[in-house]
C-alpha cells in the first residue's frame, strides 16, 4: 500500500477523532471544520484510491459526516466563514504608498520594470507583439524586491494583490490550487473594471514545494500556477493582470516555471554609492554630529543589504534616545548621532550577504538572463 495513502488515512483519523471529540463536548464550530476536513481527505483518498478495499467503507463515513455538519449548521450557530472569505484573508489588497523615487539606486531595475509593466499599460498600442506578463526579480533579501514591485503597483495607479508563497502552500490538500485559482480569478476582476493588477508573490520558490510525499499536491498547485501564467499570456488576452515574483533562491524554480517568468530582474545588493544614498535617505530626518562621514560608512559596509543599513541608521539612533532616557530621565531631545554610534552598530551587526551569494546569482542569471 502506498505511504501516500497511509499519510492521507492518518490525517483523516486524526481529524474525525478531533471531529467528534469537539461534537462530543458541544464545540459546534470546531466540530464542524474538523468534520470537514475529514471529508475533504477521505473524498481525496476515494478518488485517489479507487481500487482501495475500505473505499466503500470511506463513502459511508463521508455521507454520515456530511449529515452530522448539516444537523449542526441547522442548530443555528453563526455560519463559518465560507470557502471564498477563508480564501481571501491571505490575500493582501492594501494600496501601497511606496513609489520609486523612494527607492535608492536598482535604476537599471526601475528601467526593466517601466519597459514591462509601465509603458505597456500606459500605451498597448505601442506593444503589438504583446508583452511579458511575468517578472521575477530574484537577488539577496532585503535589497528592495517588495518595495519595488509596491511601487510599481502605485505608479501604474493598480490593485496590488500581496502573498507570500508559503501561504498559498496551505497544509490542506486541495486548498491551495483553489488559492492560486481565486487570486488570479480576483486580479482578472480587477484588471476588467479598469485598473492594471499586479499580483506580488514572494518567495515564489515555496510554490515548487518540498514534500514530495503529499500524494502531488504540490505538482497541482504548479500545475494551476503554470496554467494561470499562460492565461495571462495568451496573445488574445488584453486584460493588464501582471505577476511579479521574488526569490532570493532562483535555482530552486525548474525550467518551465522559469519560462513563465519572461523577464527576470536581478536585483543586487547595494554598492557603495548605493550605500551612500541609503544612508543619506535614512539619515535625512535626523540630528548628525558633524563628523558623521557618509561616504565612509559605505565603505564600511560591504556585503549589507539596503535593509541592513537601514537597522545600523535605527540602531545609532537609538542609542542616542536610549541615553536620553537613561541618564537625561527622557527630557528634552538626544544628542545628535556620532560616527561612533555608528561605527558600533556596524560592529553589532553582521553582513547578510557574502560573495559566494553573489556569484551564485550571477552564474543563474548567466544561464537565465531575461
Ligand atoms: N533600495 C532600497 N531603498 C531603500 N530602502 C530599501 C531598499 N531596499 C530595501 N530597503 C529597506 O529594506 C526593507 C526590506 O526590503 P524589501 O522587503 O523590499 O526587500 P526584499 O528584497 O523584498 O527582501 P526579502 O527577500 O527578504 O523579501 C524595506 O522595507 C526598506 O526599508
Amino acid at each position: 500500500m502506498s505511504a501516500g495513502l497511509h499519510k492521507l488515512e492518518a490525517m483523516a483519523r486524526s481529524y474525525a477523532l478531533a471531529a467528534v471529540r469537539a461534537d462530543r463536548e458541544g464545540r459546534v464550530q470546531e466540530a464542524i471544520s474538523n468534520y470537514r476536513k475529514a471529508i475533504e481527505i477521505l473524498t481525496r483518498i476515494v478518488r485517489l484510491y479507487p481500487d482501495n478495499p475500505l473505499a466503500h467503507v470511506y463513502r459511508g463515513i463521508i455521507q454520515q459526516y456530511r449529515k452530522r455538519v448539516e444537523q449542526l449548521e441547522k442548530l443555528g450557530v453563526p455560519a463559518a466563514p465560507t470557502e471564498a472569505e477563508q480564501l481571501e484573508e491571505w490575500i493582501v489588497t492594501e494600496k501601497p504608498s511606496v513609489r520609486f523615487s523612494d527607492i535608492a539606486d536598482l535604476e537599471h531595475a526601475k528601467q526593466a520594470i517601466k519597459e514591462a509593466i509601465i509603458y505597456p499599460v500606459r500605451r498597448p498600442d505601442l506593444f503589438p507583439l504583446g508583452w511579458p506578463r511575468g517578472i521575477l526579480l530574484f537577488g539577496p533579501p532585503g535589497c528592495g524586491k517588495t518595495m519595488l514591485a509596491a511601487a510599481v503597483a502605485n505608479e501604474v495607479d493598480g490593485v496590488f494583490f500581496s502573498v507570500d508563497a508559503a501561504s498559498i502552500m496551505s497544509k490542506w490538500l486541495g486548498e491551495a490550487e483553489k488559492k492560486v485559482k481565486m487570486l488570479f480569478e480576483k486580479a482578472r476582476q480587477a484588471a476588467k473594471s479598469g485598473k492594471p493588477a499586479i499580483i506580488f508573490i514572494d518567495e515564489i520558490d515555496a510554490l515548487l514545494g518540498v514534500h514530495e510525499s503529499e500524494v502531488g499536491g504540490e505538482v497541482r498547485v504548479r500545475n494551476q500556477f503554470l496554467k494561470e501564467m499562460d492565461g495571462l499570456q495568451d496573445k488574445s488576452n488584453k486584460l493588464h493582470v501582471y505577476v511579479i515574483g521574488a526569490t532570493n533562491k532562483p535555482w530552486k524554480l525548474d525550467e518551465p516555471f522559469i519560462r513563465r517568468f519572461q523577464k527576470r530582474i536581478f536585483i543586487p545588493p547595494p554598492d557603495r554609492r548605493a550605500r551612500v544614498e541609503l544612508f543619506r535617505l535614512y539619515t535625512r530626518s535626523l540630528k548628525l554630529a558633524p563628523d558623521v562621514d557618509l561616504e565612509k560608512l559605505a565603505e564600511m559596509t560591504e556585503g549589507y543589504s539596503a535593509s541592513d543599513i537601514k537597522d545600523i541608521v535605527v540602531e545609532a539612533h537609538l542609542r542616542t534616545v536610549r541615553e536620553l532616557f537613561e541618564q537625561g530621565g527622557g527630557e528634552g531631545e538626544p544628542r545628535p548621532i556620532t560616527m561612533q554610534d555608528f561605527v558600533e552598530a556596524i560592529r553589532a551587526r553582521r553582513p547578510s550577504i557574502t560573495r559566494e551569494m553573489i556569484e551564485a546569482y550571477k552564474r543563474w542569471y548567466e544561464q537565465f538572463r531575461g
